[in-house]
């Protein structure tokens, strides 16, 4: 896949009810995590159930440039050969982070803690979004960034020093792309480095790093005990070690949102990681009526994960609370979908966030629904959708932007929209769920070119 080849648009269509079973790939954070912490051990990481999608490619070339032996044995199965902290070499070429938030600034993380030097770029989408949000942390830690884009945006060229200066940092926002830079740059940092978050966001990184073998102290932090504060001893020895990819409950929410809202569906989405920090949406949806079952939880890789059984569903709007964003922030765009088949309006509460990720979420989510008559209105960061319990009228194409997830909300709308749904760029969702439509299609959805 490239950013440069012409646009594939989509059309999804209402037909049969949704039934059988699916597994939706790997985790995102996770395997971004996987490659660089193998990349920052020594020895042998090996990695099972790896999402190979081109976000994650990335990473794994990446951390080649850097130094590291990255090799694929077989479907979801690769092995890292790390250099260890300290041990990274300067990468030859640009390092292309593509469409890659998540890689492109954790790796930024670990450029910055090391006496490298590495210059990141990436697309369209990834040049337009916020990196002063790491480069301010690093800079405090010693960082350099020799070159930058307007505004502190990709291309840039980073440096860091010999040992990184440990801090102790407030982040600005909910993020655990800001909070996991930190953290990855503090491992080459003699002390103490610690993050401090006002609300918890996912924790991969800290779970990660201690199965590594670093240390690393959690404790609540702030009014209710919402926050965090999170302490790393530096400059550990990381050892390699196995990890296995529970399945992303964040490209789960798709083929869940669509068996919800397609007439007479039934469908098993297994494997399923139930992190708290990440179920937000599966709690929203249960809270608007979703028949959700949680069924055969077992432990996988250090995580809870469960196969959901979800029929379709009588949704209702609710309220959704701005402190639940974290736990569900790229769920947003499908759980509109989801509300524009509900009966009466849902409030999503405090969503600034979605302006800064692959699009602005919250202007591609109203344009989306706006294109396929749902009624709706964005106040402040909030959104307000309002439905009437009957299927959106759909019949609309909606502008993706370079953003995946606007991609697959928007397909799984047309799949029980009284008139079919396109989508102007399906392309993009191979940089999360690659599989998606073979995956849609084996459950009788009907999306296609
Ligand atoms: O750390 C991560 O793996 C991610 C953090 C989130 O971003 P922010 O940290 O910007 O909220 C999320 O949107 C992204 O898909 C993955
Ligand atoms: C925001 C996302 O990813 P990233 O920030 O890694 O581009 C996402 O996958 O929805």
């Amino acid at each position: 896949m490239s950013h440069d080849s012409p646009p594939q648009p989509l059309t999804a269509a209402p037909g049969t009810p949704l039934t059988g079973r699916l597994r939706p790939p790997g985790d995102k954070s996770i395997s971004h995590r996987a490659m660089i912490l193998g990349l920052l051990s020594q020895g042998e990481t090996r990695v099972e159930g790896l999402l190979e999608g081109d976000d994650v490619l990335r990473t794994a070339a990446a951390a080649k440039a850097l130094g590291a032996g990255v090799e694929r044995l077989g479907e979801g199965r690769w092995v890292v050969r790390g250099v260890g902290i300290g041990g990274l070499t300067d990468p030859a070429e640009v390092l292309d982070f593509g469409n890659a938030g998540t890689g492109s600034r954790l790796m930024m993380g670990v450029v910055g803690g090391q006496p490298v030097t590495a210059t990141f770029d990436g697309d369209a989408s990834l040049r337009s979004r916020p990196m002063r949000r790491i480069l301010d942390p690093l800079t405090r830690m010693g960082a350099q960034v020799l070159s930058e884009a307007e505004g502190g945006r990709v291309p840039l060229t980073l440096r860091g020093l010999n040992e990184a200066i440990p801090i102790t940092y407030e982040t600005p926002a909910a993020s655990a792309q800001i909070k996991s830079a930190v953290l990855l740059a503090g491992l080459n940092a003699p002390g103490t480095t610690t993050v401090i978050e006002a609300a918890a966001t996912r924790d991969h990184t800290e779970r990660m790093l201690r199965l590594f073998g670093a240390e690393v102290r959690v404790e609540p932090h702030g009014p209710g005990g919402h926050g965090r504060k999170i302490s790393l001893t530096g400059q550990p020895k990381l050892r390699g070690t196995d990890v296995i990819v529970p399945a992303d409950p964040s490209s789960a929410a798709f083929p869940l949102v669509a068996a919800l809202i397609v007439p007479g569906s039934d469908v098993v989405i297994e494997g399923v990681m139930m992190n708290p920090l990440r179920t937000g949406l599966i709690t929203t949806l249960l809270e608007m009526g979703a028949q959700i079952e949680r069924v055969a939880e077992r432990e996988e890789g250090g995580e809870t994960v469960a196969d959901l059984r979800v029929r379709m569903s009588r949704l209702t709007g609710v309220d959704v609370p701005p402190e639940r964003a974290p736990a569900m922030i790229d769920e947003y765009p499908v759980l509109a979908v989801a509300a524009s088949f509900a009966a009466g309006r849902t409030r999503m509460n405090g969503l600034h966030e979605l302006r800064v990720k692959e699009s602005d979420r919250l202007a591609a989510v109203a344009a989306g629904l706006a294109a396929n008559g749902v009624r709706h209105s964005v106040e402040g960061d909030d959104l307000v959708v309002e439905g009437d319990g009957t299927a959106a009228p759909g019949g609309g194409t909606v502008a993706t932007h370079l953003d995946h997830r606007i991609a697959m909300a928007f397909l799984v709308m047309g799949l029980a929209t009284k008139a079919p749904v396109t989508v102007d760029d399906g392309a993009m969702i191979a940089t999360s769920f690659p599989s998606f439509l073979p995956s849609m299609q084996a459950l009788g959805g009907r999306i296609g070119a």
